[in-house]
Parts: structure tokens; sequence; C-alpha cells
């Protein structure tokens, strides 16, 4: 069931719409839903082309919070297609988390619309589906824990949706599972006696009771330590590898190329750049510009070739860059290079021009 965002407009302070589910040809452009105390000159439409938007030099509405005159998403369009791992990246307040609680329908569209499988959520019946497919983990969700014992705050959900005891154990067990938790261990413990990395384990397993087909996760490692975030990481990309679609709301630049398909750049509220992390970070200086980063392998490479040292392809994560230079200390790349800048070529010194030294004994 793939998430198409048509033309989506969100302001926080622009009254709600009183009808839902208009077809494409009666969606309001962005000038025609006012935030409150706006005028014309404040809600000039966004430029028809969301994805050049952020380029162009077209009118477009105030972004920000100033004084309520606020476009949170200004024309978002694009589609997250079933089983991909989506990252969404952007300065602080550019309107990440306004996006993804589109997903579910947490909020609608001020004006364009949100369709699920070609349904527009905007439709109640159609929201409810929806929310029962996307599970969104909010940031630190560990906050969020509210039940007596672990068990209880996993089977919420599960309970809520109308099912049977056994039902609800048996997701209350599988989903703890997941989340690398053991059972018997903890389920009559307090949430509130755990630590935080296994409080956050617990409120994952409260949404993957569910049974979502997509995962929504907002900033899910902020705050905890390196080894903790790897655990997360690494379950993340487990529950992907196991068919569940990913959207990923990150500020780690490696993190994001590390794992995701594609990633969906916002500025303003505008979308500024979606593509393959190699296609997104290949645009360095852009995103310098507007605060953003690139992967630390990638600033590396970048370093390398402003010194003279240029490598094949457009290199973005660890594990190529880390293989591009070998190859270079090799020689296999052709022409060897200095990397001890001692003029002797590191490929010459090592090989005696071409052989492998033996190992030392
Ligand atoms: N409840 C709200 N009421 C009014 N304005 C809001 C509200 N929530 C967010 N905004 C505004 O909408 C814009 C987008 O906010 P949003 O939280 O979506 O950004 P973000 O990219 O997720 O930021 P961060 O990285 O800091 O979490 C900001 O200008 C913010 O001030």
């Amino acid at each position: 069931m793939p998430i198409a965002f048509e033309q989506v407009s969100y302001s926080y302070s622009a009254p709600a719409k009183k009808k839902r589910g208009k077809k494409a040809a009666e969606i309001p452009a962005v000038g025609d839903a006012p935030a409150l105390g706006q005028t014309d000159a404040d809600i000039a439409p966004c430029a028809a082309d969301a994805t050049n938007a952020a380029a162009s030099n077209a009118p477009r509405p105030l972004w920000g919070n100033p004084e309520g005159k606020t476009w949170a998403l200004c024309n978002i369009t694009f589609t997250l297609e079933d089983g991909e791992f989506l990252g969404i990246a952007g300065h602080t307040g550019s309107g990440k988390s306004t996006l993804i609680q589109h997903m579910n329908g947490l909020i609608h569209p001020t004006s364009g619309r949100v369709l699920v499988d070609g349904v527009d959520i905007a439709d109640k019946k159609a929201a409810a589906a929806a929310r029962s497919n996307v599970g969104v983990v909010f940031q630190y969700p560990e906050h969020q824990l509210f039940a007596a014992t672990v068990y209880d705050d996993v089977a919420f959900g599960p309970r809520n949706m109308g099912l049977g005891s056994d039902e609800v154990d048996a997701r209350v067990r599988e989903s703890l599972a997941q989340v690398s938790l053991d059972f018997d261990d903890i389920c009559d413990k307090s949430p509130f006696e755990l630590s935080g990395g296994q409080q956050r384990r617990v409120a994952f397993a409260g949404v993957l009771a569910m049974r979502p087909t997509k995962l929504i996760l907002d900033e899910p490692v902020a705050g905890l330590d390196p080894a903790a975030r790897n655990d997360f990481l690494k379950l993340i990309s487990e529950l992907h590898e196991g068919g569940l679609t990913v959207v990923m709301v990150s500020h780690t630049m490696d993190d994001l190329a590390r794992y995701c398909d594609r990633i969906l750049v916002l500025k303003e509220g505008l979308l500024f750049a979606l593509g393959t992390p190699e296609e997104v970070f290949s645009r360095a200086s852009e995103l310098r510009e507007i605060g953003l980063g690139v992967p630390s392998a990638q600033k590396l490479a970048n370093d390398l070739k402003d010194a003279g040292i240029g490598l094949n392809g457009r290199l973005y994560d660890t594990a190529s860059l880390a293989d591009a230079l070998a190859a270079l200390y090799r020689g296999a790349e052709g022409k060897p290079v200095s990397l001890d800048g001692e003029g002797e070529t590191r490929t010459a010194a090592r090989t005696g021009g071409g052989k492998e030294e033996p190992c030392p004994k």
C-alpha cells in the first residue's frame, strides 16, 4: 500500500477543512486555505513543481510560525513505495515531524491529499484503516509508557483493536521477542524499573504488536549511547529486511547513508531533494548551505579530492570509501597516488614496483 502525497501543504493555524475527501480537481490551491490573520500577500501559492520549489524564486507562503502565519509544509508531492527504507532529513523546524504525522492521518493536509493505496485518508474510515497499518514511533517514545506492567503496555494496542486474549497474548510475546526482550523476565515488571534503552524497546514492541506494514520513526536513536544506538539501528534494519516499509527521520547523515534506499530532504517546509543517498549527497555544497552535512566518509572523499587524490565514483559511505582506498593503495585504480606525502607513492614503496612484499616474519 503506497502512501502518496499530492501537493500537500499544512498550516498549524489555518482553520480545519470542513469537507474531507475532495476529488483532485476540487482541491483548493494553497492560497485558498489561509491561516488565521494572513493577508493575500502572505499566502501566495507555492511554486507548481514541488521538487524545484526550493530552488525557484517563485513566491510561496511564509514558513515558520511568526505571529500565527505559518505553513509548516508547502506543496509536498512524493510517494512512499512499499518495502522501501525512506530517510527524512532537514534542519530543525523544516517540517519533518509534521510530514510524518500525515502518513497515518494523525493530521490532515490544509490543502492537497494523502492517498493510502489510492484512497484519500481525509475520509474517517480510510484514516482508521491507515492507522492500523502505519505504526508511528515518536521521539522519546519511552515517555509515553503508562501501564503498571510491561505486558499491559504492549497489550494496549491489540486490546484496543478488540482482539481476544489469546491473540493479544501471542502478539505481546511476538513483539517483545522482535525487540530482543525476554518475555518471562520482563512481562510483569513496571516499565519504569527498566533502563532507558529497554524502555524504548518496550515502546517499540507496543507499536509492533499492532502488526503494522509501515513503521514511521521520528529520530528513533536520539539520546541513546553509542552501543544502544547501534543495537537499535540493527533492529530497525532487521525489521525492514523482514518486510516492513520504514520511514526514519534523522539528523545523522551517516545513518541515513547507511540504511536508506532514498532520502527526502526538507527545507523550510519545501521538498528540497529526493533521491538515493548517492544522488542526495552529491549535492554537498547545497546541503551545507541549508545547514546539513554529508556523511563523514563523503566528507573525507571530498577532502581527498580537494587534495588531488581522486577516487572513482561518488562515494558516500564508509564501506565504499574503504574499498576505494584499498583499491587505490594496491594500485588497482591505475595511476598510483601518494597517500603519505613522502614523494614516493605508497603503492610503489609497498609493492617494490608492482610485486607484493612478503609479510614480515
Ligand atoms: N503544534 C504546533 N503549533 C504551531 N506551530 C507548530 C506546531 N508544531 C510545529 N510547528 C511549527 O511548524 C514548523 C515545522 O515543525 P516540525 O516540528 O514539523 O519541524 P521538524 O523538522 O520536525 O523540527 P525538529 O527537527 O526540531 O524536530 C516549525 O516552524 C514549527 O515551529
